[in-house]
């Protein structure tokens, strides 16, 4: 008789689960943040801070949990974010992502730096609903190569990080050595004819590149990583239909402020005009519904679905994805909603 694995059954667990099975570089490259790691820590503790403060007597219903964003529906206001090098943490890598997101019926923003290629993630995976995300290189014929790669795979939007004008340094990866995927991984998505190129991260990339992507592309262009409240009109003026924020969930330069304290200053700024989404440190349910009720139209997962994938590859990140959304249900629910528009400011407190 065969048996199934047993998968883990808490974020944490899935966490110590990815930790034992993964070379020890492998899971530092993708648990670290940069620097002391302030921004990585501040991410997870700003939803501790935060109490939720269900209303009662609402006769709400069994609640819903799907979103309309402006690259598709989603079954669940918790997207894949993404992330870098899945054929670290599982042989299928990045198929095997898209293959749990669509089994959760959630969007997947696909990696510029994935180690599956867009065609072939989208091949594995016909139901899923991919994003691609882009580094815009200041080569841009070979940007636009991307992206025409990624229109052909059928990616619904463009979701452009803006947070890179240079690599974050994080000591974790300096203490292995660990610069390079090891022989017979590569980006995929870099390729140019038989060579692969680098990635890279611009400081010269400026709005005027927004401005030529908008031209070169009919599909939604997201922007990942806005912080700054201040940086929200032009994003607006530049043609974004939606931002995302995101400190790169502590990667980049430390010491920057977690994501849920800057989400109420860029809502406003934003003033309905584009949603606005939010990633880093989410974890529970509860923690979703927290973001949704400061006016997030959804959020992202970055590590736990990596955990997920190193401790049970497809199983596991379907597991973390759908434990995910029952607990958005369950949260709304006891907050009385019958739907995440049901949520407002009134119904989270601040308790420290
Ligand atoms: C290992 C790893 C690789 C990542 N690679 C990318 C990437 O290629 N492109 C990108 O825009 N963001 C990347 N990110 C950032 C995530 O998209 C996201 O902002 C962050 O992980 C959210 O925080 P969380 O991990 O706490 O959920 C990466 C994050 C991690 C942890
Ligand atoms: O590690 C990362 O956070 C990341 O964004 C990245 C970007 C390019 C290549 C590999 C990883």
């Amino acid at each position: 008789m065969s048996t199934v694995p047993r998968l883990p059954a808490t974020p944490r667990e899935f966490e110590e689960e990815a930790r034992a099975r993964l070379d020890p570089a492998h899971y530092d490259y993708f648990a670290g943040g940069a620097g002391d790691e302030v921004t990585l820590r501040a991410n997870e503790a700003a939803f501790r801070r935060l109490a939720l403060l269900p209303r009662v007597l609402r006769g709400a219903g069994e609640p819903r949990t799907e979103v309309a964003l402006p690259g598709g529906r989603a079954g669940m206001p918790v997207l894949v974010a993404p992330t870098a090098f899945h054929r670290l943490a599982d042989p299928e890598g990045e198929r095997a992502t898209a293959r749990a997101a669509a089994a959760n019926e959630t969007i997947m923003m696909v990696s510029m730096a994935g180690t599956v290629g867009v065609e072939d993630v989208a091949a594995a995976a016909p139901e899923a609903v991919l994003w691609f995300q882009l580094y815009i290189q200041p080569d841009m014929p070979f940007t636009e190569t991307v992206v025409r790669r990624a229109e052909a795979a059928g990616c619904a939007a463009l979701v452009v990080t803006v947070d890179s004008p240079a690599r974050g340094v994080r000591e974790r990866e300096l203490a292995h050595g660990f610069h390079d995927l090891p022989d017979g991984l590569c980006c995929e998505n870099l390729r140019d004819g038989a060579a692969v190129r680098p990635i890279v991260m611009s400081p010269d990339i400026g709005w005027e590149h927004i401005d030529r992507l908008r031209r070169m592309t009919d599909l939604p262009i997201v922007l990942k990583g806005i912080m700054n409240p201040a940086d929200v009109r032009p994003a607006i003026e530049h043609g974004a239909a939606a931002l995302l924020v995101s400190n790169h969930g502590g990667r980049q330069l430390d010491t920057l402020p977690a994501t849920l304290d800057m989400l109420p200053p860029v809502v406003a700024a934003a003033d309905g005009a584009v949603p606005v989404l939010l990633d880093g440190g989410v974890r529970r349910g509860t923690d979703v519904v927290k973001a949704l009720a400061l006016g997030a139209a959804a959020v992202a997962v970055g590590r736990p679905v990596l955990w997920g994938l190193a401790a049970g590859g497809e199983r596991g990140a379907a597991r973390v994805l759908a434990m995910l959304r029952a607990e958005v249900r369950e949260a709304l629910a006891l907050c009385g909603c019958a739907s995440p528009a049901d949520l407002d400011p009134s119904m989270v407190r601040r308790t420290c």
